[in-house]
């Protein structure tokens, strides 16, 4: 995505990260953006302006119990973890060790780590898991997904079923870099395929009546889900 993210022009981005983000960001999240930056594929990392967003609707519901599908180097985790309540839990599904190595020590620091339930596995299986135990079922405050965009909409039946009832969801990348509303023609090959998935999922989730939504341009595009039923 370009400097100017999902805004008309770089200045306004520009603009509304250093008036209303960037002096309000906590210093460890500060420093994990700033170490990511130099990750070849830090352009993943969720963007602080999202980021903030995230943490104001964690407080708004008063979030205690989250999962997270996607931890990457662990912007989004840490800022949950920093955010929830010092006995909050979460669990956060990665394949992927080496990236969350990088994000460990800047969690160890800030003293949250025993919030945190890292598995090291694709969500799939994980969330199968979690739904044969009733305890965990209807269970959980807060989900945010940032992961593989092809398994969305399987997360998000899943979800429904493990989220309790006013509890959220929040899907990124839902408007995947703009692409959603051009002309397939016009797409780099690279971004087509998550393209046509969040094209789905914005269908599917603008027809599920178990929810309330919201879209929102912040970071790459966020849906918010609230459960209803
Ligand atoms: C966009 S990054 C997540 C960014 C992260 N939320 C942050 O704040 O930096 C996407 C992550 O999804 C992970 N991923 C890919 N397939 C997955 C799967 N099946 N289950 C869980 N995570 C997956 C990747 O390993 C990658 O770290
Ligand atoms: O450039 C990306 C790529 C991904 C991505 C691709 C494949 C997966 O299995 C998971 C994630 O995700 C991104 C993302 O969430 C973002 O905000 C920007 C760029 C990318």
């Amino acid at each position: 995505m370009g400097s100017e993210g999902l805004l008309r022009t770089p200045e306004l981005r520009q603009y509304v990260l250093e008036t209303s983000v960037y002096p309000r960001e906590l210093e460890l999240l500060k420093e994990l953006r700033t170490v990511t930056a130099t990750h070849p594929m830090g352009i993943m990392a969720t963007d602080a302006d999202a980021g903030q967003m995230l943490a104001m609707l964690l407080e708004m519901i008063n979030a205690k119990k989250a999962i997270e599908i996607g931890v990457f180097t662990g912007y989004s985790l840490l800022l949950t973890a920093l955010t929830i309540p010092h006995d909050g839990k979460i669990i956060a599904i990665d394949p992927d060790q080496e990236a969350y190595d990088i994000g460990l020590p800047f969690i160890k620091k800030a003293g949250i780590g025993h919030k945190i339930n890292f598995i090291n596995s694709g969500a799939q299986p994980v969330l199968d898991k979690l739904l044969e135990n009733p305890d965990e079922q209807d269970s959980f405050d807060f989900a945010f997904v940032d992961a593989d965009k092809v398994s969305y909409a399987k997360y998000h039946e899943k979800l429904l079923k493990l989220v309790k009832i006013g509890g959220i969801i929040v899907y990124d990348n839902t408007l995947w870099m703009g692409t959603v509303a051009m002309e397939e023609e016009s797409v780099p090959e690279m971004l087509r395929e998550s393209r046509h998935c969040m094209r789905e999922l914005n269908k599917l989730l603008a027809a599920d009546d178990r929810v309330r939504i919201c879209q929102l341009p912040s970071g790459d595009g966020m849906t918010i889900c609230r459960r209803l039923c």
